[in-house]
């Protein structure tokens, strides 16, 4: 079954999440059920990109072709990857060449192939996304995921986020649980003042969560991609 492919990419580094600082390639996928306004991949889903449908098996072709020897970890973010029912084949087809899979989800369809996911990342959008969570399909997802590498993983630009990030939090209490600062300009190319807003927002949000009785086993994590290399694209 063919997959709609935005763009393959890397070896870089995971700049987020539960898994940031790991070696990986990148798969991003093509179309979102989902229009976050401060969304970093629009052109995912805008209408701006161009996608090209592949099958799995010349997408592991593709990412050995840029990624040469490498690497041994592949993560598939989108878009929403949990669009398309193929990426169960890509990841077994992974698995045979002993990479490990992540993926990055903002957990609203749930897939079977989700529970052979290596290192799973579910980012419900808190309010200032204009999204709305439908907790109903929260939990089904953190119940089939118990037991497998799972996490949460909110991006902060508000108090009222942050209340949205505390309840979720409190709902699912046993979820290893990341904050992420939100980039509320990912279109500009002046990495200087980028950098120094987002750090900012950084000490904005550390501050915040050392003062949450809630938070206490929380993690607050940067984009580190973006610190290094901005908002460019395929890194
Ligand atoms: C582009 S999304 C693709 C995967 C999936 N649609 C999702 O949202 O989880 C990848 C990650 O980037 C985060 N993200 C998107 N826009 C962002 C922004 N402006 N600042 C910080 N993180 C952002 C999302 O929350 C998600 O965790
Ligand atoms: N280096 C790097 N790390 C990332 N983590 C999540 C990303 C994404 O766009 O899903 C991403 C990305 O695009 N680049
Ligand atoms: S769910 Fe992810 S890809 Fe879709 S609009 Fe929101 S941030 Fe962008
Ligand atoms: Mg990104």
């Amino acid at each position: 079954m063919k997959i709609p492919v935005m763009e393959v990419f890397g070896p870089t580094i995971q700049g987020e999440g539960m898994v940031m600082g790991q070696k990986t390639m990148f798969v991003r996928t093509a179309g979102c059920d989902y229009s976050c306004s401060w969304c970093d991949s629009k052109f995912t889903w805008d209408g701006t990109g161009k996608s090209k449908a592949m099958k799995p098996a010349e997408i592991i072709e593709e990412l050995e072709r840029i990624g040469g020897h490498a690497f041994s970890h592949v993560t598939i973010s989108g878009g929403n990857p949990a669009l398309h029912k193929g990426i169960g084949e890509l990841v077994e087809l992974c698995h045979e060449q002993e990479w490990k899979v992540g993926i990055e989800t903002q957990a609203s369809i749930w897939q079977d192939w989700l529970t052979e996911i290596d290192d799973i990342t579910l980012s419900p959008k808190p309010p200032s996304s204009g999204m709305k969570t439908d907790f109903e399909k929260l939990d089904l997802f953190i119940r089939n995921l118990t037991g497998r590498n799972a996490s949460l993983k909110v991006v902060i630009f508000d108090e009222n986020d942050f209340a949205y990030a505390e309840n979720l939090h409190l709902r699912y209490p046993d979820v290893p649980f990341f904050l992420q600062v939100g980039n509320d300009d990912s279109a500009t190319s002046d990495n200087t003042r980028l950098v120094s807003n987002l750090l900012e927002c950084y000490e904005w949000l550390v501050n915040l969560t050392v003062q949450s009785s809630i938070m206490n086993n929380a993690k607050v994590l940067p984009q580190l991609h973006t610190l290094v290399w901005g908002n460019k694209r395929g890194v």
